[in-house]
C-alpha cells in the first residue's frame, strides 16, 4: 500500500562541475523531495504536490548549425537551451536523453518591502535522462516519472506497473503504462467585453500557458452578448458528457448566466456537479475573491495566476446557491442580493463605465449627497446555532457551535479551510539536474553557478552540459517550452492538444453552430429543488423576525466579498448553508454612512452601531412602493423593483478550488 511517506521513484542526478556534490530526488505521495549531499552536508526539501501543476517529457532541439554537443565551450557564451515535444520532428538526434519539465507554483515570500506578503511563483525543474545510450530507454524513465506525477496530482494511487524498477531493456515496456487519466475538459467562456475588454487577451497570455502546462483540454467560447452564455448552457445537449468544468473568464455577469443556464436544464443536478471556474476578467470579481480569501490563497499579488491554479488544479467544492423568487422570476444567486445604496451605487454608476473601477467612487458620494431611505419590511429566518448577543442585534454563533461547524465542514473535505496550508518550499529549484550517463557516478553536468547556498544555486538560470554553456529559457508564464514566446495572434499557436474553438458570427475562430433556439423565451424553464418557503403572496412562517421599518440599504450576502475590494461579509464562506444579511436603517447620518463604506474594503465596518450583520437561512424584502427610484440587484443584476424572497440551497454547485 503506497502511503504518504513511501518513496515510489527515487534517482540520483549529478551538476558537472560539482564532483562531490548529488543530488537525490525522490517521489512520494507527499511530492518531490529534493535532496542535496555535499561534503558530508546535506540539505533537502520537498515541493508538495498541491503546488505542481504538471510536467512534460521533452527533447532537445536540433541546432540550425551545430549538430555536434561536444563542442568545446565558448566563454561567457550563453544560448538557449531549447526542448521540443517528444514528438516533433525538430528533436537533435545527437541527444539521446529526455528532459522531464516538472511545474510548479511555489508560494514565496516578497522582497525588500513586501517581505511580509506572500505570492505564487512559477518554477520549473527539469530532470534530465541519459543514463542509458539509447533514447527508448531514457524516455521510458523519464515516462515512468511523468505519468507517476501525474497519476499524484490528480489525487489517485499510482498503478504498480509504472512502478516497477527495470534494469534491462525492455521494448514491452511502455505499452505497461496506462493513460494518466485525461479524465477531464473544460468549457470556457470569455467575454471579451467584460471589464477593460482585455480579458481574451489575459487569456491568451497568462491562462493558455497554464492549461498547456497541465496538458489540461478545453474548449473556448467567446461570448457574442448578453445571455449567450446562458443560452450555450442551457441547449447544449451533450455538456455534462462532454465537459468536467466550466470556466469563466470575466466578471461575476457572465457566472452569474451560465449558473441560471445550468438551472434551465432538465438535467439541472447533473450539470451542477460541473466544477464551476472563475478567472477575474470584470469589474465585479466578487466570487474569484471569495473562492481564493477562504483557502487563503494570496490573490490580491497575482489575481490571474491564483484563480487559474485554482481551475487546474481542480478540486469541485460545494458552494452555496441562493434560490430567489420575485413576483415574476425564479433566479438563482451565488453572490448576493441588494436593495438601497449599494445596489443604487452599483446601478447608477452604469453611467461612468469608461473610467473604470472609480466610477463606484464618485458615485458612492453622489448617492450620500442624495441619500435614499426605502420604507418596507424585512422579514427573515434565524440561521441555526446563531443566537442573539445580549440586546444587541449583532448575532453570533456561540464558540462551540462555529468550532462544531467548522469541523463538520472541513471533515466534508470542502476545500475551505481558511488556512494558508504550510509551505516547506523556500528555495527556487530551475536548475536541470541530470541523471549521469550510464549510472556512472561521474558527473557530466555542471550548473554555472559560484553561488554557495542551494538556494542561489537552483535559482541560477544558466548552465554547462558538455561543455557548452545553456541558458534556461523555461520561466515566465508566457514562455513555450521550447522557449519561444507564444505566439498570441492566433489560439491555435497556443497548442492545446485537442481545443476546438467555437465562436461567434464573423469571428475566424471555429464555430460551433448550436441548435436554433427553439423554445421562446417563455418556454424556458427554471427547474431545480423546489421551494421551502411560501409563495410571496403568503404571509412568513410565524417563526420569522419580521421588521418594518425605513431602510438605507439591506445587502444579502453568501461569499465573504461582492469585489475585490468589497469584503461585506467576513464570516461568510462559500458553503456554509448562511445568507447574511447587512442591515442599515434609517437615521445613520452621511458621515456615519461614509465610514461605512470606507469600512467595507477592510471589514471594518461590521462593528459600526449602525450596521446590522444577521445570519439568515431565508428573507423576504417587501418594499411599501412599487413605485422608486431605488434598485434591487441579484448578483449586480438590476430585477423588478418589488417583493422578493430568498433561501439557501447548501452546497448545490461545485466550485474550482486548489
Ligand atoms: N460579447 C459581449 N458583449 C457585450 N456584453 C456581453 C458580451 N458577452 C457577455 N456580455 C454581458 O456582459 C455582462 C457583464 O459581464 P461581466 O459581469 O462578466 O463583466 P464585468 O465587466 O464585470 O461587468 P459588470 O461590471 O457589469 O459586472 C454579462 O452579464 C453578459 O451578459
Amino acid at each position: 500500500m503506497q502511503t504518504r511517506g513511501t518513496v515510489l521513484l527515487e534517482e540520483t542526478f549529478y551538476i558537472f562541475n560539482k564532483k562531490k556534490t548529488v543530488y537525490r530526488v525522490k517521489l512520494t505521495e507527499k511530492g518531490l523531495s529534493l535532496q542535496k549531499e555535499s561534503n558530508g552536508n546535506s540539505k533537502s526539501e520537498t515541493i508538495q504536490l498541491d503546488d505542481i501543476v504538471g510536467c512534460r517529457c521533452m527533447r532537445r532541439k536540433r541546432r540550425k548549425s551545430e549538430s555536434c554537443v561536444c563542442r568545446p565551450m565558448t566563454p561567457g557564451r550563453k544560448s538557449g537551451l531549447s526542448v521540443v515535444e517528444e514528438n516533433s520532428t525538430e528533436q537533435d538526434e545527437n541527444d539521446s536523453s529526455v528532459y522531464l519539465y516538472i511545474y510548479s507554483y511555489l508560494l514565496k515570500k516578497g522582497r525588500g518591502v513586501k517581505s511580509s506578503t506572500l505570492k505564487r511563483d512559477k518554477m520549473t525543474i527539469t530532470l534530465r535522462f541519459r543514463s542509458f545510450d539509447h533514447l527508448e530507454d531514457n524516455m521510458r524513465e523519464a515516462q515512468r516519472w511523468r505519468v507517476a506525477i501525474k497519476y499524484l496530482v490528480r489525487n489517485k494511487p499510482v498503478p504498480p506497473a509504472v512502478l516497477m524498477p527495470r534494469d534491462h531493456l525492455d521494448q514491452d515496456y511502455m505499452a505497461e503504462i496506462p493513460n494518466s487519466g485525461e479524465d477531464r475538459r473544460l468549457l470556457v467562456f470569455v467575454n471579451p467585453k467584460s471589464g477593460s475588454g482585455k480579458a481574451k487577451e489575459m487569456f491568451e497570455r497568462r491562462v493558455v500557458p497554464l492549461l498547456i502546462d497541465a496538458e489540461l483540454p478545453y474548449d473556448l467560447h467567446l461570448t457574442s452578448g448578453p445571455n449567450d452564455a446562458r443560452r450555450f448552457v442551457r441547449q447544449r445537449h451533450d455538456l455534462t458528457s462532454t465537459y468536467s468544468d466550466i470556466v469563466i473568464v470575466s466578471g461575476d455577469g457572465l457566472m452569474f448566466e451560465v449558473i441560471n443556464g445550468l438551472l434551465e436544464r432538465p438535467d439541472w443536478g447533473e450539470a451542477c456537479q460541473l466544477g464551476l471556474g472563475i478567472i477575474p476578467g470584470g469589474s465585479g470579481n466578487g466570487l474569484a475573491k471569495s473562492v481564493s480569501f477562504a483557502q487563503g490563497e494570496p490573490y490580491s499579488q497575482n489575481p490571474v495566476l491564483v484563480s487559474a491554479l485554482n481551475v487546474v488544479k481542480g478540486h469541485k467544492a460545494p458552494m452555496d446557491l441562493i434560490r430567489v423568487e420575485t413576483k415574476s422570476l425564479i433566479l438563482y444567486s451565488f453572490l448576493s442580493i441588494g436593495w438601497g445604496l449599494i445596489s443604487d451605487i452599483d446601478i447608477e454608476s452604469e453611467r461612468l463605465r469608461s473610467i473604470g473601477g472609480q466610477r463606484f467612487t464618485i458615485w458612492s458620494l453622489a448617492r450620500l449627497v442624495g441619500l435614499r431611505t426605502y420604507r418596507g419590511r424585512l422579514s427573515y429566518s434565524i440561521a441555526p446555532g446563531y443566537r442573539s448577543a445580549g440586546n444587541g442585534p449583532l448575532l453570533r454563533r456561540s464558540t462551540s457551535e462555529t468550532e462544531a461547524i467548522n469541523n463538520l465542514s472541513n471533515g466534508q473535505n470542502n476545500g475551505f479551510n481558511g488556512n494558508l496550508r504550510s509551505q516547506s518550499c523556500h528555495e527556487d529549484l530551475s536548475a536541470p539536474l541530470s541523471l549521469p550517463s550510464d549510472r556512472s557516478p561521474a558527473p557530466r553536468m555542471r550548473l554555472n553557478s559560484t553561488a554557495s547556498s542551494i538556494s542561489e544555486e537552483f535559482s541560477v538560470l544558466e548552465y554547462e552540459i558538455d561543455g557548452e554553456v545553456l541558458g534556461e529559457t523555461a520561466g515566465p508564464e508566457n514562455i513555450n517550452p521550447n522557449g519561444s514566446r507564444l505566439r498570441l495572434d492566433s489560439f491555435y499557436s497556443a497548442k492545446s492538444r485537442s481545443s476546438a474553438f467555437y465562436s461567434v458570427a464573423a469571428s475566424s475562430y471555429h464555430s460551433l453552430t448550436l441548435p436554433d433556439d427553439d423554445q421562446s423565451p417563455d418556454a424556458i424553464c427554471m427547474y431545480g429543488p423546489a421551494s421551502r418557503l411560501p409563495a410571496l403572496t403568503q404571509p412568513v412562517p410565524s417563526s420569522w423576525t419580521v421588521i418594518d421599518g425605513d431602510f438605507v440599504m439591506v445587502h444579502a450576502n453568501y461569499q465573504s466579498h461582492i469585489g475585490s475590494d468589497c469584503y461585506i461579509a467576513p464570516d461568510a464562506r462559500p458553503d456554509d448553508g448562511v445568507i447574511w444579511l447587512a442591515v442599515i436603517r434609517a437615521g445613520a447620518t452621511r458621515s456615519q454612512l461614509l465610514q461605512f463604506l470606507l469600512g467595507v474594503s477592510s471589514g471594518s465596518h461590521i462593528h459600526m452601531p449602525i450596521v446590522q450583520m444577521i445570519p439568515v437561512t431565508a428573507f423576504r424584502l417587501e418594499p411599501e412602493s412599487v413605485k422608486s427610484t431605488g434598485h434591487i440587484t441579484v448578483d449586480g443584476e438590476l430585477v423588478d423593483y418589488g417583493p422578493i424572497q430568498a433561501e439557501v440551497m447548501p452546497g448545490m454547485a461545485r466550485v474550482l478550488t486548489r
